[in-house]
């Protein structure tokens, strides 16, 4: 057996959390599975060097309540022994998919960070480190490609985002993503090195989740019939875009600063002037982050809209559109209104 010390896993996992170990501390969402594991028992592996606080938090969706009490009691009895604390959280995810008319997997999410950040808050941790991997990454972006996206979806999920905003003295809480660099067999074969047993969640073979139809389905298929390296094509194509995009909101916040002559919650006035290097990408771009600043609802706003705006910034006149905001140009000043009523 290789030494598990010197395995590829734990390098590129250190490497991926300087951060935490700078403040010291880290909640672990762990499911049960493969990916989970490795963090869980990547984190203790190399904290023994780092002496940050460390514990774990687990979910029970209880979507297959025989199953996942299992689960849940396995993960408690490993905490137990590896000495390290337990947070257990649970709902009835199926029930609460029906009142809400979400779906079982949105629903699932949205009830699992609800109660990931809760145990950061109460047990003041700063960091919450998920598993995901660069096949997840890989996923992602396909599902993104298949929903329609533009380069900020090509990037995937970002290492880290900031999940509770600093207050009142507390500091922020960030999700971290560590093991995005890391394939999943890379996260199985450390566990074996440790010999460490997981537990696979039952909703991740049921191919009516569209990510999972895109693991078991799509992928094998382009990889056996059109390309055998395109996971790491995509991977690649999601650091370039994620570079681009950094590049872009830099430009963007640049031309925004300049331009805003005044704002507030329902009105915002530009004095814009047109540069010869601006791209309509960039107008599109400034006008999504204005819409995420003043928080406008996005839901029904699509490209076109944001393209329109463009077009008007170029040759004047007026925009309708969704969430009851009108958006005017005359001269260099263009004024954003919501109407009262938007929604
Ligand atoms: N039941 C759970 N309890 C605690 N953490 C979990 C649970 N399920 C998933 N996680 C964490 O989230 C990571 C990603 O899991 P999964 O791919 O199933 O989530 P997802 O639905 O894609 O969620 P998202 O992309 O929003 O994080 C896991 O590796 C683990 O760190």
């Amino acid at each position: 057996m290789s030494d598990p010390h010197q395995h590829s896993f734990l390098g590129s996992l250190c490497h991926a959390v300087k951060t935490v170990w700078d403040a010291g501390d880290a909640l672990l969402a762990v499911s049960g599975g493969a990916d989970s594991m490795a963090l869980l028992r990547g984190m203790l592996d190399l904290n023994q060097t780092h002496s940050g606080r460390l514990a774990v938090a687990h979910f029970n969706h209880n979507l297959q309540p025989a199953i996942s009490d299992n689960v849940a009691r396995w993960l408690q009895q490993t905490c137990e022994r590896l000495a390290i604390p337990f947070h257990l959280g649970a709902a009835d995810v199926g029930q609460l998919a029906a009142e809400t008319g979400q779906g079982i997997e949105e629903s699932a999410r949205n009830a699992r960070y609800a109660f990931l950040k809760q145990t950061a808050l109460h047990n003041r941790f700063t960091h919450i480190l998920v598993a995901h991997t660069r096949d997840d990454q890989v996923e992602t972006i396909l599902h993104h490609l298949l929903r329609g996206t533009g380069v900020a979806g090509l990037r995937g999920m970002p290492e880290r985002r900031v999940l509770v905003p600093p207050s009142d003295g507390q500091p922020e809480i960030a999700l971290l993503r560590p093991m995005l660099a890391v394939t999943r067999a890379e996260a199985v074969d450390y566990l074996r090195t440790v010999s460490q047993d997981y537990r696979d969640d039952p909703s991740n073979v049921d191919v009516a989740f569209t990510r999972n139809r895109i693991r078991h389905e799509l992928l094998p298929q382009l990889e056996s019939s059109f390309n055998p390296n395109i996971r790491e094509a995509l991977s690649k194509l999601s650091q370039q875009a994620g570079d681009l995009q950094e590049a872009l909101e830099q430009i963007v916040h640049q031309q925004l600063r300049g331009a805003l002559l005044d704002v507030n919650a329902d009105i915002v006035r530009l004095r814009w002037q047109p540069l010869n290097e601006q791209t309509r990408h960039v107008i599109r771009e400034c006008f999504a982050m204005l819409w995420k600043q003043q928080q406008w609802p996005r839901q029904r706003m699509n490209y076109s809209h944001y393209d329109r705006l463009a077009t008007l910034l170029q040759n004047g006149g007026t925009a309708d559109l969704p969430g009851g905001i009108v958006v005017e140009r005359r001269g260099e000043l263009v004024v954003l209104r919501r109407q009262s009523g938007g929604a």
